[in-house]
């Protein structure tokens, strides 16, 4: 049986969820909590000798970091089989080992009866080490990491040495998200049992490198035992939501989304927003912006209506011939962008807001009824209220709070971005630098609309947009496309949209 897996499940828990019900999901298995240590062990010792045999590395020196909970038992397994099968291994203890307990006790003591090496200093030079294994925290870890561990990643993240983490990488929060400061950046981390939510949003992605899966024989007593607190898919089946378009269809059978924004000298967000909508599909696409901005947001995209709007007046007209409306790429905070702002409180067909539409949201909450809002970190903050702000490292916390205060389904941008919405949870796959470069946002908005615009159900629409913008921006960074632009992502949307 493969030990580990490339292939992710598709729900997603909280640390706390394993470490409470690992014990029963591993009775109900017929197993013990030492045969999963083992089992622990042996995925992380596999994963270790194949990539070892695929870069030729014959007994090469191996670092493992023990911490002083059970994932260092993991570490000290790991160590032993890499021992037995000939590769160079010490264990560099970050915690006194008279610390360990239980399984993890009995793991230290067989690996130094087997003639390993456990040390309480750096033990060589790290560029001589093919291989770090961090075993020092997995799922009891919270807070910040101590400053002596925070020192040896440190110099363990200068060094030439490939870097896998047991479980879970030290300083990682596998319930919330949140980072300590030296967090270990691991180039691989093998989990175990069910997959932590907290690994895989924000700061915390990027921590773990790539992602393989060990279920220890248990992960599906586990999945039947728990109800997983979010989804982790790339929610390709919504692509079956996106109505078949009849050969006979036309322009007006397929919504008509009103953008809105692009205050004085402002023209780039709203045309990438107008644009990535007509690309994603919308049958008609209309553009109020500031009367500046027409030549400029009209330019080689003629498609597009585009309308100078000197006040809400002029709005109006507009407003009434939309199915969907964008609110806020570009749009500013001044007294122009405020008076749109206040006359989108007649829209009764679903809203989605976006960046400054968004601020002015967080300063008049009561004013327009959003559909979809699709704040990243900040401006997710500025909708909250002053106490809820302790959330803000927790990504789904306040992910959850930002849904709660507007009522409307909340894409939480960032790597990993979190849908929440109708008490349902999604995390995008893709885990791309979906959000990296300017513009992208306004992307995405523009997608969003535009599966809106077709019919595609509001939480599918989200889900299917952010899925495509993130394999778009995936796609485009293949092509090596220089600091990933926005506009890089249109001609991948076009080939992901078929
Ligand atoms: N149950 C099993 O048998 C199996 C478990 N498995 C493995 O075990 C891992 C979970 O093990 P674990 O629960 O022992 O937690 P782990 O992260 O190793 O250490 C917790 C220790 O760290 C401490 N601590 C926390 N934060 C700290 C901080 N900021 N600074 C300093 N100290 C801090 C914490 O202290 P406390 O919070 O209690 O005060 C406690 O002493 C799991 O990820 C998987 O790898 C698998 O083998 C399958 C079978
Ligand atoms: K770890």
């Amino acid at each position: 049986m493969k030990q580990f897996s490339a292939n992710l499940p598709q729900k997603a828990y909280t640390a706390q969820q394993v470490r409470d019900n690992e014990a029963l999901a591993a009775e109900q298995s017929g197993t013990t909590l030492s045969q999963l240590m083992q089992r622990a062990g042996s995925a992380v010792a596999a994963y270790v000798q194949s990539y070892c045999q695929s870069q030729e590395l014959d007994g090469a020196y191996t670092v493992v970091l023990c911490g002083k909970g059970n994932n260092a038992g993991d570490g000290y397994i790991a160590a032993k089989l890499l021992k037995e099968v000939g590769l160079r291994v010490v264990v560099w203890s970050l915690f006194d080992p008279s610390l360990l307990k239980g399984d993890a006790q009995d793991a230290f003591k067989a690996f130094v009866d087997f003639g390993g090496d456990v040390t309480r200093k750096c033990p060589l030079d790290l560029d001589e080490a093919a291989i770090t294994i961090d075993a020092v925290f997995g799922g009891g870890f919270h807070g910040q990491l101590p400053e002596a561990v925070q020192s040896a990643f440190d110099s363990i993240e200068n060094a030439s040495t490939y870097k896998v983490s047991v479980d879970i990488p030290s300083g990682v929060n596998g319930t919330t998200s949140e980072v300590s400061d030296n967090a270990f950046q691991a180039d691989v981390t093998v989990t175990f049992i069910a997959l932590k939510q907290g690994m895989l949003t924000g700061q915390a992605r990027g921590c773990c490198g790539q992602i393989l899966f060990a279920g220890l024989g248990v992960a599906k007593a586990f999945s039947k035992l728990v109800a997983g607190t979010s989804s982790f898919s790339s929610e390709v089946q919504h692509f079956r939501s996106i109505p078949v378009r009849a050969y006979d269809s036309y322009k007006h059978q397929l919504g008509h989304v009103l953008l809105i924004g692009g205050g004085k000298g402002m023209a780039g967000a709203i045309r990438l927003a107008a644009e990535a909508c007509l690309r994603s599909g919308a049958g008609l696409v209309s553009v109020a912006t500031h009367p500046d901005n027409v030549g400029a947001v009209l330019q080689g995209r003629y498609e597009l209506m585009v309308h100078g709007v000197e006040t809400a007046p002029h709005l109006h007209a507009l407003l009434e011939k939309a199915t969907i409306v964008v609110l806020g790429p570009g749009l500013g905070l001044d007294a122009w962008a405020k008076e749109l702002f206040f006359a989108c409180s007649e829209v009764t067909c679903p809203l989605v807001i976006d960046a400054d539409g968004l601020t002015l949201l967080a300063q008049n909450p009561q004013a327009l009824k959003a559909t979809v809002v699709t704040p990243h970190l900040g401006e997710a903050k500025r909708l909250l209220d002053k106490n809820d702000v302790e959330y803000v490292h927790h990504r789904f916390e306040l992910a959850e709070k930002v849904y709660q205060t507007t009522k409307a389904i909340t894409v939480l941008k960032g790597p990993g971005t979190i849908i929440q919405g109708y008490e349902r949870r999604n995390i995008n796959r893709s885990g791309t630098p979906a959000m990296a470069s300017a513009g992208m946002g306004d992307v995405l908005s523009g997608i969003i609309a535009a599966l809106l615009a077709q019919q595609v159900p509001t939480f599918a629409a989200v889900c299917l947009a952010v899925y495509i913008h993130g394999l778009a921006a995936e796609e485009a960074a293949k092509d090596g496309a220089l600091g990933l632009v926005a506009s890089d992502l249109f001609s991948h949307i076009r080939r992901i949209l078929g």
